[in-house]
């Protein structure tokens, strides 16, 4: 049950690889913070550096108000979930689960009440008295969830703690995730997933990493809907939101943008007269396209079609790139193969960006 504050914090691997800088970050009592971005982006460092097993090499990182850089990792009250549990093969789930309390020297009746309570929460009780082997993999990771649980960390991490898992039990899993947070709504959590899903379902605020840095930090919606560059627009939503060059011609509440490839968008996002003329990117997100035969913002045949049940992929060419444009219709429309197609985006779904940057974050 912990506030963290990480201020302009950095590492510098030995050999002088510098792979964090300047994060600054305020996390409250309470939250679940993801960390996403591209692989090597430094996920793992930071989520290592917070749990102490990694030294911090710059700035720094407070616990309710102390800074605890040079605090050894069994002093910060964190607990760390990994992605291969770790669990000790020799020992039943609720030895396991023991384990920490017994070297804690904790009397007997207190880590009984932490495991049978712990173990509830997880639905874990079944399964007790069996050794890991007998478990599946998303059981075992309760196990491991369930070990850090006993402790009454003030501080979670979970490192790709789903990553194991097939789709079916990873699916199973999040939701479990989900529901253990909301019956510990005062514990501060941290996870690190490649995942989106877990990511946009999971987190109360996502931070989106890259280029040694923090790109962008918000609620999963407003990452969605807001992104403050073409880096995080692309990075959050699959597939990605597609950008397409235009200028822009009308300023106002509302902006025009006559497209490069013909046809002409119209965005929410505001601009001035000094906007006249700006060589933009237009970015709409596949399913946010419309199939119009008036207006349009894009137009393109369509090279090959996706039919997933629910929705259809079309996938279009740009400057000799096949599946460069994306959209994404509800419904069935194998047919549209080989078919010129006219898209349109309602103006609040479309996305303006100059030399990477939103117009909204200027
Ligand atoms: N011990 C180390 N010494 C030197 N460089 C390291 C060390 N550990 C990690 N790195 C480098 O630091 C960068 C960040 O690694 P990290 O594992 O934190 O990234 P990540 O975002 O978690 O990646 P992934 O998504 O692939 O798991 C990478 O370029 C990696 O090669």
């Amino acid at each position: 049950m912990a506030n963290l504050k990480l201020t302009d914090v950095e590492k510098t691997y030995a050999g002088a690889v510098n792979v964090l800088n300047n994060i600054n970050l305020d996390i409250q009592q309470g939250e679940l913070i993801v960390f996403v971005g591209p692989s090597g982006c430094g996920k793992s460092t930071l989520l290592r550096m917070i749990a102490g097993l990694e030294k911090i090499t710059g700035g720094t990182l407070e616990i309710d108000g102390q800074v605890v850089n040079d605090m050894p990792p069994a002093m910060r009250g964190i607990a760390m979930v990994f992605q291969s549990y770790a669990l000790y093969p020799h020992m039943t789930v609720r030895e396991n689960m023991q384990f920490a309390l017994k070297i804690a020297k904790k009397p007997q009746a207190e880590i009984d009440e932490a495991v049978n309570r712990a173990a509830k929460m997880l639905q874990l009780d079944p399964y007790l008295d069996r050794l890991p082997k007998a478990l599946s993999g998303g059981q075992r990771q309760r196990v491991a969830i369930g070990r850090s649980i006993v402790r009454d960390p003030k501080v979670y991490l979970f490192d790709e703690p789903l990553s194991n898992l097939d789709a079916a039990l990873r699916v199973a899993t999040r939701i479990e995730i989900a529901q253990l947070k909301e019956q510990m709504p005062e514990s501060t959590m941290i996870y690190v997933t490649h995942d989106q899903v877990e990511a946009m379902t999971l987190a109360s605020r996502i931070v989106v990493l890259a280029n040694k840095g923090i790109a962008q930090v918000g609620a999963p919606l407003e990452l969605y809907e807001r992104p403050n560059s073409e880096f995080v627009a692309q990075f959050i939503g699959s597939p990605s939101m597609n950008l397409l060059p235009g200028e822009i011609v009308g300023t106002g509440g509302q902006t025009t943008i006559k497209m490069v490839g013909g046809g002409t968008a119209v965005s929410d996002y505001p601009t001035t007269d000094a906007d006249m003329g700006l060589k933009v990117n237009v970015g709409v997100r596949p399913e946010d396209f419309l199939e119009t035969a008036g207006d349009y913002i894009f137009e393109g045949k369509v090279n090959i079609t996706e039919a997933l049940g629910e929705v259809t992929l079309l996938y279009f060419e740009q400057q000799g790139d096949a599946h460069a444009v994306i959209g994404k219709l509800p419904g069935i429309h194998a047919g549209l193969r080989g078919k010129s197609v006219k898209l349109s985006a309602s103006p609040d779904k479309v996305h303006v960006f100059h030399d990477g940057v939103s117009l909204l974050y200027r």
